[in-house]
């Protein structure tokens, strides 16, 4: 099978005092396939965060091992990680992290620039073609402060595709929006995904886990369950009947 990113007896392990530590990840093992549309759900502080920051390597797992597009990424020294996440991996957080002072096309294109992979040329094309896909177009002069959530949240989804990354990891996307908002920005997940790109998401929100593929039941740093909900279509899945049948795995897994 051909993964994008496969983790092995993946743990974490903080310490909370002089002899003390918590074990938060617990030999986790995951595969997502080139394509696929996951989502992580689970109780609070069952660990999923700490799943996405570790798989993506923005964390250093205590044990275990991450392959990803072909690279054990657990391997790496944090300057080749760094490159890595810079250019073959999208983030996008609940609270935006744009960079105030910037104009929104800035905080788009600064991460590409830096890479230095491409012409400023190539970028900045890239970036208009992004602003235009999301509907930001005319904000890309505009100071992060004088924009909506919805908005801001777009512009770091342009931000996360700038440099045309494989996968895109999302933590809790939609955590700071109205449900309007949200459901627009599950939109541009779903297109961006239909396009080709891996997305991985930490959610709470039911509406958009039940719009992945798949959704990983986290509990105690295991993942305990996994849901196969087959691909979302805007034009011909049922949302309402993802949703419900998502909410009923959900209530037998016991959230
Ligand atoms: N840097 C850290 N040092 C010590 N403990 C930490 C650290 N980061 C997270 N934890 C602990 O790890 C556990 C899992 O945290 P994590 O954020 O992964 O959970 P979560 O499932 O994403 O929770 P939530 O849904 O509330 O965001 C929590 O008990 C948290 O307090």
């Amino acid at each position: 099978m051909n993964y994008i990113l496969e983790a092995k007896e993946l743990c974490k392990i903080y310490s909370t005092g002089k002899n003390n530590s918590q074990e938060i990840l617990k030999k986790v093992d995951i595969a997502i396939t080139q394509g696929e549309f996951i989502s992580v759900m689970g109780p609070s502080g069952s660990g999923k965060s700490t799943l996405l920051y570790n798989v993506s390597g923005m964390d250093a797992a205590s044990s275990g091992t991450v392959v990803f597009d072909g690279a054990e990424i657990t391997a790496l020294r944090e300057k080749d990680l760094a490159a890595i996440r810079l250019t073959r991996m999208g983030f996008v957080f609940q609270q935006f992290n744009l960079l105030k002072n910037l104009s929104i096309f800035d905080n788009i294109i600064l991460s590409a620039y830096m890479a230095k992979k491409e012409s400023r040329e190539e970028i900045n094309a890239r970036a208009w073609a992004l602003m235009e896909r999301t509907g930001i177009k005319d904000l890309a002069d505009s100071d992060i402060t004088q924009v909506s959530g919805g908005q801001l949240q777009r512009a770091a989804i342009c931000r996360a595709l700038i440099s045309n990354p494989p996968i895109v990891f999302g933590d809790e996307p939609t955590g700071a929006l109205n449900s309007k908002a949200s459901r627009e920005i599950m939109d541009i997940f779903a297109e961006i995904n239909a396009l080709g790109t891996t997305v991985m998401l930490v959610t709470h929100d039911v509406k958009v886990a039940s719009r992945s593929e798949r959704v990983l039941y986290m509990t105690d740093g295991v993942i305990a369950a996994e849901k196969h909900l087959g691909k979302f279509n805007k034009e011909t899945s049922n949302e309402k009947s993802r949703e419900e049948e998502l909410s009923d795995w959900l209530m037998n897994q016991g959230f």
